[in-house]
C-alpha cells in the first residue's frame, strides 16, 4: 500500500436513487462499503440543483463514517453554511454551472482572490481543510496559494477525455500539463490532488506522479461496480494506483 490516497465519490449511487425518487440504491450504504473496501476518504458533491447528493445524504453521511468526507461544494452563501454546520473534513471548491452535465472547467482564483479569501477563512477557522478543484494552470495555483488554500486537485477531465477519444496528442499534452503543475504547486506548498474522469485505463501515469497525495474516482468505479461489485471495482483501482508507484 502506498501513500497516495483514493477518495471514492459516491453521487452517482444517487444519481441512480434519484431517477425513480425514494430511497434506493443508498449512496450512504456505497460509501460504507467503499470504506470497507480501503477507500481513504468519502467525495460527495451537493450541487445547488440537487440533481444526486441531497441534504441529508451529507448528514447521513457525517454520522456514519469513520474515514474522511471531502464536501464539495459550490462557493455560495448556501453552501458554506452547510459546511459550517456539518464541518467535514475537507471541503472542495467547484464550480458550477446549472446547465452542464458534469463539472467542466476549474475554480476562476485568479481575479477573485479577495472574494475567495474572505470565503475560505470561516470554513478553515472551523477547521475544515479547504481545497480548491482547479485547471493545471500556473496562475490559478498562484491564485489558490495567494489566499491561503493549503490543499488543490487538478481537474483531470480533459486529460481523461483524451484517453477516451483515443486523441493521444491531448492525452500527452494534458499530463505533461498535470505533471508540470502538480510539481510547481508541490513547489509553493500546496498538497496536490487530482480528479475527475479517470478510469483503469488512464489511471497510471497520474497515479505514478509522486507528489500527487489524493486521487478523487467516482462516476467511473460506480459504473464499474454494476460489472464486479463496488468492492472488487475499488480494490482494482487501489492495485493499479499502488502498482504505478511501486
Ligand atoms: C468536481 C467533480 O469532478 C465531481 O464532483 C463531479 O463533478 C461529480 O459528478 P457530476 O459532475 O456529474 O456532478
Ligand atoms: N473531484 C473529482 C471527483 O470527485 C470524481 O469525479 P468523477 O470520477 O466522478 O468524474
Amino acid at each position: 500500500m502506498t501513500n497516495l490516497r483514493l477518495g471514492v465519490n459516491i453521487d452517482h449511487v444517487a444519481t441512480v436513487r434519484n431517477a425513480r425518487g425514494g430511497d434506493v440504491p443508498d449512496p450512504v450504504r456505497a460509501a460504507l462499503m467503499a470504506q470497507d473496501a480501503g477507500a481513504d476518504g468519502i467525495t460527495a458533491h451537493l450541487r445547488e440543483d440537487r440533481r444526486h447528493i441531497i441534504d441529508s445524504d451529507i448528514e447521513r453521511l457525517m454520522a456514519a463514517l469513520r474515514i474522511p468526507l471531502n464536501f464539495e461544494m459550490a462557493a455560495t452563501a448556501e453552501m458554506q453554511a452547510i459546511a459550517l454546520r456539518h464541518k467535514p473534513h475537507a471541503v472542495c471548491l467547484v464550480p458550477e454551472k446549472r446547465e452542464e452535465r458534469t463539472t467542466e472547467g476549474g475554480l476562476e482564483v485568479a481575479g477573485q482572490q479577495s472574494a475567495l479569501a474572505a470565503y475560505i477563512a470561516p470554513l478553515r477557522d472551523a477547521g475544515c481543510r479547504v481545497s480548491l478543484f482547479i485547471a493545471a494552470d500556473e496562475a490559478q495555483i498562484r491564485a489558490a496559494h495567494s489566499i491561503g488554500a493549503p490543499v488543490i486537485e487538478l481537474h483531470s477531465g480533459a486529460y481523461a477525455d483524451a484517453w477516451a477519444e483515443g486523441d493521444w496528442q491531448m492525452r500527452d499534452d494534458e499530463l505533461r500539463k498535470i505533471t508540470d503543475m502538480t510539481a510547481f504547486a508541490t513547489d509553493l506548498g500546496l498538497e496536490v490532488h487530482v480528479g475527475h474522469g479517470l478510469t483503469y485505463d488512464c489511471v497510471t501515469p497520474i497515479a505514478a506522479l509522486p507528489q500527487v497525495a489524493e486521487l478523487n474516482i467516482g462516476h467511473f468505479l460506480i459504473g464499474e461496480s454494476i460489472f464486479r461489485g463496488l468492492g472488487p471495482a475499488i480494490a482494482e483501482m487501489r492495485r493499479l494506483m499502488d502498482a504505478a508507484r511501486a
